[in-house]
């Protein structure tokens, strides 16, 4: 025997615990709407349908019996709504909870929450450039399509509830027997009582939004959270049945059992029940995915209002007329998440840390720093990197069209963007410069400049990189890591802010500009791990980042770490000061990263964690460098982001 509560105390509430905290790190405004409108919602359509289904003094609209599906034990509820148990409530409430965060955690890997349609697909990424040329842009694509066949499907499921209940051969049939002085003898007719509530109550809703294009098993992950969470709700059941929290009546239902303690009913009831969550959370989320990728013009803003009750709205009027979405955007996105993975590890892993719409964001800046970079290296002269430098340059101007009289920026795009760097470029211009101010990339550029000085007229030898240099001082070194990657830290930042930014803005924050200075110091603490990292490749290539003003006997140095020919120099001397000034730089900025909007902080901490693996790598060679670049194991990645998921450590 145990009471409701105690059933709910000891099977929903700890789950829900374990899931909440697992996913407290992502849990945004957007999910809290979910939540906040499935229990409204929950709480609206179950209500009044709980009173006339359980309580034969309740009236059954329409039907002049008033049979019973359900009941509770006198001393199982602590006590009613009108005839509802506070209990029943809570239930209400706590099954979209414990849904809505199965569903996030599943569903989390997926930047893009929809199914990517066809058109987008058949995009080929090499051929984006001619595509925008020939046809002036790219098509736009209705992402939430509507489905009546599908609605259609449950609205028979519908009829077949009402018929059941109300129908020529219904329960009905069942009244002109016997009446005896206590109620109703019930006939065999009305044994489908409690299925035909349960049809008729909730497959209307599920063809409503199965009609507005709702989808919730396109995903990979999705249908473990149908097979997890109907698992786990039968589970439940299960336990509340068979310790008489709740009974079913054995008069209103067919008798078929699952297993002991679970009627077929009960068993239908938790699939339908996770259904129609699973499509509302599903279609939130495509929402706000639209909402990000294709604001509407009557909406100033990519992220939803913070009042609860403008969201609402809001999502309403998107639903009702989704907007198209840019089919170059799309790809370029899905195009570029791809490019990451494969390239970089930290990124892959770091991600999962940020919430979709940040995540997207990061996507993009990522996607165009890396090709920016890649155009640098792959430049095959100097007037060749010099051009591009200006390409980037120019097109920064286009894409923040701050001066009067620029270039369009789709013209620069298909006049002066080559091809492969073209889906990077045309996805920034769509989405990153409402977001994050130009500045930052401004530096970027500026830190691929200091590198090209490097090459300026290499002849190979080494004898003149002490005028070459730009990095003559520790000022030089850390002036060139933040250019480098203070500025995306710096980058990061606005990110964050924007995603969290609704159509008002944000009051004026003078703590931001801590919290920059204290991102940037993060960022030259990641690069100088870097530069620690590939000082013997980046001698190979004749740069040279350790300050030439720390050398002692300049010339044996030179020669020793540019010609790694010469024996093998002695790497951790120079290592080590520059891991011990990153650790510095990193403990400085560490606690910072709190102050960020909540869901870019396990991200933003799993970033940096697991690049500072690759320096603590280095200590535990004690500062040597080997032929093979260091690598760190996946697993030591994993560990580190692990430890810094949840906040548990911050260095
Ligand atoms: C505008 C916005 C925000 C978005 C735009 C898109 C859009 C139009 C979305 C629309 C979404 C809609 C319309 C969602 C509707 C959700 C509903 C009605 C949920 C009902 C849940 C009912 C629930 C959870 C009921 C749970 C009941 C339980 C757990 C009962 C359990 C039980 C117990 C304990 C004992 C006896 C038997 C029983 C099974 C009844």
């Amino acid at each position: 025997m145990l009471r409701y509560y105690q059933v709910l105390l000891y099977t929903v509430i700890p789950p829900i615990a374990l899931l909440g905290y697992l996913y407290s790190p992502l849990f945004s405004r957007r999910d809290g709407l979910k939540i906040v409108w499935l229990a409204l919602m929950a709480t609206l359509w179950t209500t009044p349908w709980d009173n006339c289904v359980s309580l034969p003094s309740v009236p059954f609209p329409f039907l002049p019996i008033h049979p019973q599906a359900w009941s509770y034990p006198p001393h199982s509820v602590l006590f009613t709504i009108y005839h509802v148990p506070i209990e029943e409530h809570a239930f209400f409430i706590l099954q979209p909870i414990l849904l809505v965060l199965l569903h996030s955690i599943l569903t989390l890997r997926h930047m893009i929450p929809l199914r990517i349609p066809q058109q987008v697909k058949a995009i080929k990424t090499e051929e984006m450039k001619s595509l925008m040329k020939s046809r002036g842009g790219f098509e736009k694509v209705q992402t939430l399509r509507r489905r009546p066949l599908m609605a259609g499907f449950w609205i028979a499921l519908t009829a077949l509830g009402f018929t059941i209940l109300f129908g020529p051969t219904s329960i009905q049939a069942a009244i002109p027997q016997d009446i005896a002085g206590n109620g109703w003898t019930l006939n065999d007719k009305t044994r489908a009582f409690y299925l035909g509530c349960i049809l008729a109550w909730i497959s209307p809703v599920i063809a409503l939004l199965t009609y507005l294009g709702a989808r919730s098993m396109d995903l990979k992950g999705e249908r473990w959270t149908y097979v997890v969470g109907i698992g786990y709700l039968w589970f439940v059941d299960t336990v509340g049945i068979r310790s008489q929290a709740w009974q079913i009546s054995e008069q209103t239902t067919l008798g078929i059992n699952l297993w002991k303690g679970l009627p077929i009913e009960e068993a239908i009831f938790f699939v339908l029940t996770t259904h129609l969550i699973l499509l509302s959370s599903s279609l939130i989320s495509h929402l706000h995915t639209l909402l990000f990728l294709a604001p509407p013009p009557y909406y100033s803003s990519r992220c939803p209002p913070k009042n609860p009750v403008r969201h609402i709205i809001l999502l309403s009027r998107l639903v009702l007329d989704p907007p198209d979405v840019d089919t170059g955007v799309l790809h370029a996105l899905c195009a570029s998440e791809e490019t990451l993975r494969k390239g970089s590890k930290s990124f892959t892993l770091a991600k999962l840390g940020w919430e979709r719409e940040i995540r997207c964001g990061l996507v993009a800046v990522y996607g165009w720093c890396r090709i920016t970079d890649n155009l640098i290296d792959e430049s095959t002269s100097q007037r060749e990197s010099q051009h591009m430098l200006q390409m980037m340059k120019g097109f920064l101007d286009c894409a923040y069209a701050d001066a009067e009289g620029t270039q369009s920026v789709d013209d620069f795009l298909s006049n002066n963007v080559p091809e492969s760097a073209f889906p990077a470029f045309h996805l920034f211009s769509r989405l990153l410069p409402p977001m994050i101010p130009r500045h930052a990339f401004d530096d970027l550029v500026q830190g691929y400049e200091m590198d090209l000085s490097f090459t300026a007229t290499n002849d190979g030898d080494g004898s003149d990189i002490v005028q070459r240099s730009p990095i003559k001082t520790q000022d030089d070194l850390i002036l060139y890591a933040d250019r480098v990657a203070g500025s995306v830290a710096d980058m990061i930042c606005h990110l964050a802010w924007a995603v969290m930014e609704d159509e008002y803005g944000s009051k004026p924050n003078p703590g931001r500009k801590k919290i920059l200075e204290k991102a940037r110091e993060m960022g030259q603490a990641l690069q100088l791990v870097n530069i620690a990292r590939d000082i013997r490749t980046d001698a190979i290539l004749q740069r040279l980042y350790i300050p030439l003003d720390t050398f002692d006997d300049r010339q044996a140095d030179l020669d020793a770490l540019l010609d790694n020919a010469l024996g093998s120099p002695d790497y951790a001397r120079y290592t080590l000061p520059l891991l011990r000034t990153a650790k510095k730089l990193r403990q400085g900025s560490a606690d910072d990263i709190e102050r960020l909007p909540r869901t870019a902080r396990a991200g933003t901490r799993a970033m940096v964690a697991s690049y500072f693996e690759i320096g603590k790598e280095v200590e535990r060679r004690g500062g040597r460098l080997d032929v093979e670049r260091v690598k760190v194991s996946k697993w030591r990645r994993i560990g580190a982001v692990l430890r810094c998921f949840w906040g548990w450590s911050t260095t």
